[in-house]
């Protein structure tokens, strides 16, 4: 595409508008004979110090939010870099899906987006879902890296879809992506909140920034005229509503304190839950496959959107009937020969954690058995919370290593260890999880918390092939082995 088919006429002098641009890229190392390069601020560095690799790797224009000398290519210069990358990647690469749902939040967003994409395709939409995850359609499953990935690689995933026929997509939109413009540029006609709870005060500089950047969603991402979904549960979410109801958009509160989908009753049965709602004044009760009061609450969030979309209620009822749980999202991976369950959830934040303790009660007449750790450059106030909620709602805690990534893993474990002092520790995950395997008894349960779908223990910036699962599984079979 030439600069001037990407860029409106005053963005760049008269004689650049010829300049083909092949490609962009924020990050120097992708840069190939003809991109454009975008020199971002980021939190460790600026991208202008990889202008020099990008020129020598021939870059044919640079956008930067600060004049640079001597460069014999084009050079635009804007106050918001990011946003303008973020405009260019939808120009560059113009198809979108044509009806793309955004979720945000603390917790819930993974699962949200798999349920509604299992709702839509049970209803014969060509369906996608794009999050933690990676891109998922039908069985295939393509990873990102990201929860929400940079401008590019969105746009460059959103065309792709839609050039292969996707008309519905589901994406997850972090604070990250929303704070630094990954998703400028999509057409976003619902916006979906499920929670707000301590998460990413690494990242943001206090709690206020982590609400107002989950809050752009709704006050400029979902587009004029667009939906909202929102819980309202919690005060957060009373106030996303009135955000959204401000800007217009068609206001749709959803929870145990919804209007227009309230949860009336939730009972656990010992592989599934009865759950009674109402949507707009109809009442229906039905079974749902999942255990877990949040996997209903993530469930009936996706169902919300579909029937606001105008898919028959029968066929949101017939997929809730049928709902398929999310890898690593309180998946149950095998059971001793006494019937004691392992569990391997995600749960990484305190309220993530708090919920999945409380969600293995109801079903474990014995002991809950958990084990987790916290990760490195993430949030250090979440570890003593977390040990804290463990140590009131678990019956046994081992705390072990989870992404020590460039931290001391040691003192990690010891700031988790301030709130559950009782606690086991033990640093090497494997050994953990054996050790909570051998400890079942009939009745127990065991929570392998912290890295669900995880295939990899990210060290010292390498990362090691590990993955909860399979180490649990690995485990289950030793002990059953040791048994004849
Ligand atoms: C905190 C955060 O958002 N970090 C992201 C951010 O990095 P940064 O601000 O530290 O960038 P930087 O290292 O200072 O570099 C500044 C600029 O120079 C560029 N650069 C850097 C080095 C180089 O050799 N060449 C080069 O061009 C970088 O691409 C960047 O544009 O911009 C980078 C480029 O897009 C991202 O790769 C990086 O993601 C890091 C790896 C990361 O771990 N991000 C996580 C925390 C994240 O984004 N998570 C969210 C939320 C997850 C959730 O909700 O649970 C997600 O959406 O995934
Ligand atoms: N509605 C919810 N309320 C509280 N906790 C939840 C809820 N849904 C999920 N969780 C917890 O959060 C974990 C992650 O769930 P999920 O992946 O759906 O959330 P997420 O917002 O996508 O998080 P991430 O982007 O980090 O993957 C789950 O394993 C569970 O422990
Ligand atoms: N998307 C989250 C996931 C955290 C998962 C946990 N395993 C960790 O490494 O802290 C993050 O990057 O903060």
């Amino acid at each position: 595409m030439k600069l001037s088919e990407l860029m409106p006429e005053d963005a760049f002098a008269p004689e650049d508008g010829a300049v083909e641009v092949r490609g962009l890229t924020l990050d120097s190392r992708r840069v190939e004979p003809g991109f454009l390069f975008a020199a971002l601020p980021g939190v460790k560095t600026h991208g202008r110090d990889f202008i020099p690799q990008a020129v020598a790797q021939g870059a044919a224009v640079i956008l930067t939010d600060i004049a640079v000398e001597g460069l014999d290519i084009p050079v635009l210069v804007t106050d918001e870099p990011a946003a303008v990358l973020a405009e260019l990647a939808a120009r560059f690469y113009p198809r979108q899906p044509e009806h793309v749902v955004a979720v945000t939040g603390t917790n819930g967003k993974s699962s949200t987006v798999e349920f509604l994409r299992q709702v839509w395709s049970a209803a014969g939409r060509d369906a996608a879902c794009l999050g933690t995850l990676g891109v998922t359609r039908g069985t295939a499953r393509e990873v990102t890296g990201y929860t929400t990935p940079d401008a590019v690689a969105l746009h460059r995933a959103l065309d792709a879809l839609a050039s292969d026929g996707v008309t519905h997509l589901a994406m997850e939109a972090s604070s990250h992506g929303l704070k630094q413009h990954r998703m400028d540029g999509v057409a976003v006609s619902v916006g979906a909140f499920t929670n707000l709870t301590q998460d990413h005060l690494d990242y943001h500089p206090d709690f206020a920034d982590y609400f107002v950047s989950k809050e752009l969603l709704f006050s400029e991402r979902v587009a004029e005229g667009g939906r909202a979904v929102v819980n309202v549960d919690s005060e957060w979410g009373r106030r996303m509503a009135e955000t959204a109801r401000q800007r217009g958009l068609d206001t749709v509160t959803i929870g145990w304190r919804g209007e227009d989908l309230s949860i009336r009753e939730i009972t656990p049965r010992p592989a599934s839950q009865d759950v009674s709602f109402a949507w707009k004044g109809a009442e229906h009760s039905l079974e749902i496959p999942l255990v877990g009061e949040f996997q209903i609450l993530n469930a009936l969030c996706a169902a919300a959107i579909a029937l606001g979309d105008g898919v028959e209620t029968e066929t949101v009822l017939a997929t809730l009937r049928q709902l398929e749980g999310v890898p690593g999202r309180l998946e149950k991976v095998g059971e001793t020969r006494e019937a004691a369950p392992v569990l391997v959830d995600y749960a990484h934040t305190p309220d993530g954690l708090d919920k999945l303790l409380r969600a293995a009660r109801p079903h474990t007449q014995g002991r809950v058995i958990v084990v987790f750790g916290c990760g490195g450059d993430r949030d250090p106030s979440k570890r003593q919370k977390m040990g804290a909620i463990a140590a009131s709602q678990a019956d046994h805690i081992i705390v072990t290593d989870d992404n020590p990534r460039s931290e001391d893993p040691a003192a990690i474990r010891a700031a988790v260890l301030k709130g559950c002092p009782e606690a086991e520790e033990i640093a090497d995950r494997s050994a953990a999880i054996r050790r909570g395997v051998s400890m079942l008894g009939e009745g127990d349960c065991l929570l392998i918390a912290g890295k669900g779908h995880e295939t990899g223990q990210i060290v010292n910036g390498t990362t090691l092939p590990f993955d909860d699962r399979e180490e649990a599984r690995k485990a289950l079979g030793e002990r059953e082995a040791a048994h004849v």
